[in-house]
């Protein structure tokens, strides 16, 4: 394929777009990428090779999927928008190892889709450039999901993909990294410009590459009490761990029972949140978890 006959060109786009009327829709996040070398670095990124199969969401008009057609063994792409499937049909037409689904992924059943596609073996990869509006919501359904996938590599608003990367100590950190990095390794691909788009978004992307963990990093009694802690203990990031934790745990705990938890694990409760790593938290959660149990 030549970088001419890309998709991901300004003219190409435009010509496309001019072709069938399309207007974007804001709602649906519709920006699409209209520069090949970014897409060929994102292929880098995530690892894409023939041996590998590949998921998509939300092809757009294909700038992305025709990279994957071009990369990986084949593409399974879920896409909402109706309007766009005539046009993925056409800009897509010379490969045959795509196939488009015209379904909200978040109410597909994504695994059992894979499944029946692609009985075997072959390793599976999630590559998209997200609709920003529900980054989050997607992601952490993926991961929920369970999926028989290795790596979920992402383009989304720069500003998360660093709260979702961030280690203990800085201002991105907080729920949102240990959410994503129980599940995962999280780390930040490349830098990308707005102006890579169009249309142009406000904030600028990152390429987030999530590489799956085969167990989390910390053993955890109750993974949701584990979540629900975690949120609580970030509640008020500038207030200290004692202040937050006592307000989640005051309806079920007396105070000397919540102080005797943090002397049992050795945390000081004047630290703030954002100075605990995961395994503090986690033992926390677990010990805290313990402690309801037995009122019970
Ligand atoms: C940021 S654009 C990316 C388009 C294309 N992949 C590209 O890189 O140029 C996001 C795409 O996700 C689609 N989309 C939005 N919400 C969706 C959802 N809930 N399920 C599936 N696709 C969705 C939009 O219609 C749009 O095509």
């Amino acid at each position: 394929m030549t970088q001419q006959k890309a998709i991901a060109t300004p003219k190409r786009t435009k010509e496309i777009l001019d072709k069938y009327g399309f207007s974007f829709k804001k709602s649906l996040g519709q920006n699409f990428i209209i520069d090949v070398n970014i897409l060929k670095n994102m292929m880098q990124v995530a690892g894409i090779t023939k041996d590998v199969h590949t998921i998509e969401i939300g092809p757009g008009i294909g700038a992305l999927t025709e990279q994957l057609a071009v990369h990986s063994d084949s593409v399974l792409a879920f896409e909402i928008d109706q309007r766009l499937l005539p046009i993925l049909e056409d800009t897509l037409q010379e490969y045959s190892n795509i196939e488009v689904i015209n379904q909200d992924i978040l109410k597909a059943d994504v695994k059992k889709i894979c499944q029946d596609k692609w009985q075997n073996q072959k390793e599976i990869k999630v590559v998209a450039n997200l609709p920003y509006y529900i980054t989050t919501p997607i992601l952490m359904q993926l991961l929920l999901a369970k999926l028989p996938i290795s790596s979920i590599t992402v383009m989304i608003q720069k500003e998360v993909a660093e709260r979702m990367a961030a280690v203990s100590n800085t201002k991105e950190y907080g729920s949102l990294s240990i959410a994503i990095q129980y599940y995962t390794k999280a780390k930040i691909g490349m830098i990308v410009p707005k102006t890579v788009f169009m249309p142009q978004p406000r904030v600028d992307s990152s390429v987030l590459h999530l590489e799956m963990r085969e167990e989390p990093p910390v053993s955890v009694i109750n993974e949701d009490f584990f979540f629900t802690f975690v949120q609580a203990c970030f509640q008020q990031r500038r207030k200290t761990l004692r202040n937050n934790v006592s307000r989640h745990f005051k309806e079920s705990m007396t105070k000397e029972a919540i102080e005797q938890v943090l002397v049992d694990c050795h945390i000081d409760g004047t630290r703030r949140a954002e100075a605990l790593v995961m395994e503090e938290f986690a033992m926390l959660a677990n010990r805290f978890y313990q402690c309801m149990q037995e009122e019970r």
